[in-house]
């Protein structure tokens, strides 16, 4: 019946649902079933509750457990066993590196080695793609159904998910209009809204752009503090203004501007990131002790959207090549890479160069 939510709204509810707090019900191929809330936003009588069904664990990601010193026996995430006198703050402070430097000590911590992880990765994907830390409060529970449904918890199959997990949720056009903009008074803005409701993205166009040549392009991510706040801490602000002014003067382009904040970690995260930055780390470390991976961003999503408009080429204003392989592979063709370089600052003198020695940025 078309009235019964389909796996990836199942999956997008289950997000919602992790980020008030709520668990959700995980079931896997053999009949086995865990209750999973994310670390971030469990409450202490949550966590009681979930030490009345069972021995619950805390599952980090590989990253995360390296900085930890906690063995990562599932290779790219750790089941670390949560002792008795463990409260909320231990707890979070596993989860959330911002204190590591001022309590080193929150081992030794031992793992789980035994059984399998299927479900403990799963739960860790849907809080990274709630934006949330990624760690994940975990308890074995015997019928995850019977309780899914007696509670009215969100009940996520892990066999239906996983091919959903890497994959994104087709974009639809929902509204476009004329926005004269400074850059060029024959501006127009498009939105685009996924099936599931997540995050919206948006494509300006500046003038008629010919659909059978090469279009001015830029893939922009967001960045708030950047984009709006003027921040010298990265050079984005620039860059999105360079590049509509470029495509103003050529009188023709298309900026997509891609909600992915924070390199796809949302800005809490990134927050959370700086202030890691601030006591030493570099982009690409913060990152990491935060359990994350350098850039979790999908630029598919911009070619997603730029075919829906019709564009079959593009010359990309970038200095990543990630973005311009990427188009390559999902058949967009890049017939000239365009130079961004703006917005240098003293401020964003490292991190520039921290994008270039880790993340192959072009100088
Ligand atoms: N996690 C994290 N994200 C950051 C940091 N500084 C900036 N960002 C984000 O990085 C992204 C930069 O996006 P872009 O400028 O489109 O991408 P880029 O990879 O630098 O590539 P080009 O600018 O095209 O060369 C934005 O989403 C910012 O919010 C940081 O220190 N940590
Ligand atoms: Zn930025």
């Amino acid at each position: 019946m078309s009235l019964i939510p389909d796996i990836s709204e199942l999956l997008a509810r289950a997000r919602a649902d992790l980020r008030m707090g709520l668990p959700v019900v995980l079931t896997g191929e053999e009949g086995e079933s865990v209750l999973a809330v994310a670390a971030e936003t469990l409450s202490p009588a949550r966590l009681a509750d979930l030490r009345v069904l069972g021995t619950p664990v805390i599952a980090v990601t590989g990253r995360r457990a390296e900085t930890l010193k906690a063995r990562a026996y599932d290779g790219d995430l750790a089941r670390i066993l949560i002792p008795d006198f463990a409260d909320l703050s231990w707890l979070q402070a596993v989860a959330d590196p911002s204190d590591d430097l001022d309590r080193p000590m929150k081992g030794p911590l031992t793992t789980e080695r035994q059984g399998s992880a299927a479900l403990h990765r799963l739960a860790i994907a849907l809080t990274k793609s709630a934006r949330l830390l990624p760690a994940s409060v975990v308890v074995a529970v015997t019928d995850g159904r019977g309780l899914a449904a007696t509670h009215g918890l969100t009940c996520i199959d892990h066999a239906r998910a996983a091919p959903h997990l890497g994959e994104r949720s087709p974009l639809r056009e929902v509204a476009a209009a004329r926005l004269p903009m400074e850059v060029s008074e024959a501006g127009r803005l498009h939105v685009f809204r996924p099936e599931d409701g997540g995050e919206e993205h948006y494509a300006v166009e500046i003038g008629r752009p010919d659909r059978d040549k090469p279009v001015l392009a830029r893939l922009h991510s967001a960045c708030f503090t950047g984009d709006l706040m003027g921040s010298l801490k990265c050079d984005c602000g620039p860059q999105l203004r360079g590049a509509l002014a470029q495509m103003g003067e050529e009188g023709s382009g298309v900026l997509l501007y891609l909600n992915q904040e924070g390199r796809g970690i949302g800005l809490a995260n990134k927050m959370r990131a700086y202030f890691l930055q601030d006591q030493g780390f570099d982009t690409v470390e913060a990152n990491h002790r935060l359990g994350f991976e350098d850039d979790e961003r999908d630029f598919r999503l911009g070619s997603d959207i730029l075919k829906s408009l019709g564009f079959k080429a593009v010359r990309l204003l970038t200095n990543n090549p990630a973005k311009i392989a990427m188009m390559e592979r999902t058949g967009i063709a890049v017939t000239e890479r365009v130079p961004l370089k703006v917005g240098q600052t003293a401020h964003n003198r490292g991190y520039l160069a921290t994008k270039a020695a880790k993340s192959g940025h072009m100088l």
